[in-house]
């Protein structure tokens, strides 16, 4: 049996719009062309929820009547760091409303018979000790590729490390709360378990290929 994970660092994304799409996506004969749709408006919801606490900085305003203040963030200072293929699936949704986000490339897969991450890709914009990075990846399975996307950013020391999901499962937040504790982890479910294959059950197949039409 898996152990309980620690759930103090996992925002579970629970709203009703959040939940429905996801049920869409994971029905098997959803097609690929309605699951990037929904994977689209999914992310910008999920954009909405993971940037709930990022700096914000007071400006004066002056709307047609008097001047007034309002508050607005740096949009330049957010990473969105894509794990490669599934994480591109977010990209398009997400930069919808953080149009000025800069965009990172983990090039990681998953070895179907170890289960480990193996390294092919990695860009990040420069200056990233004054920049928030929002991980993006469908899927935290074992979680060992989401261990291996933050090893890899510590490096650069980033100001923050923000980690989203559409589906994560014990395992995984286990895995990944047990290396980075200090990155929360952002996920409309936490599903039962790993299969023997160590895919997501329930989950929704495989995330790659469903985005990008390659079964
Ligand atoms: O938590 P883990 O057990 O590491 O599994 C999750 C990883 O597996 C999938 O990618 P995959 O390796 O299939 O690569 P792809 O996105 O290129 O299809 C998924 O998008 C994650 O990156
Ligand atoms: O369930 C899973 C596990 C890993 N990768 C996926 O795309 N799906
Ligand atoms: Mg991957």
């Amino acid at each position: 049996m898996s152990e309980a994970p620690n759930l103090r660092r996992v925002h579970r994304i629970d709203h009703p719009l959040v939940q429905h799409k996801l049920t869409l996506m994971r029905r098997k004969d959803t097609s690929t062309k309605t699951f990037r749709q929904l994977i689209k408006e999914l992310s910008a919801l999920l954009a909405y929820e993971v940037t709930r606490d990022i700096p914000t900085q007071e400006v004066e305003v002056e709307t047609p009547l008097e001047t007034t203040t309002g508050r607005m963030i740096d949009g330049k200072k957010t990473v969105l760091a894509s794990i490669l293929r599934a994480g591109n699936g977010f990209l398009d949704g997400m930069l919808e409303v953080l149009p000025s986000a800069r965009v990172g490339h983990i090039g990681l897969y998953r070895d179907p018979a170890t289960l480990k991450p193996v390294e092919y890709y990695f860009k990040m914009p420069s200056g990233m000790e004054e920049r928030d990075v929002i991980v993006l990846d469908p899927m935290l399975a074992t979680g060992n590729s989401a261990v291996a996307a933050v090893d890899l950013l510590k490096r650069l020391q980033p100001r923050s490390i923000r980690f989203v999901c559409l589906v994560a499962c014990p395992e995984g937040i286990a895995n990944l709360h047990a290396h980075h504790p200090d990155v929360p982890i952002y996920t409309p479910a936490i599903d039962r378990g790993l299969n023997d294959h160590g895919y997501i059950v329930p989950g929704l197949g495989d995330a790659g290929d469903r985005i990008f039409g390659t079964k």
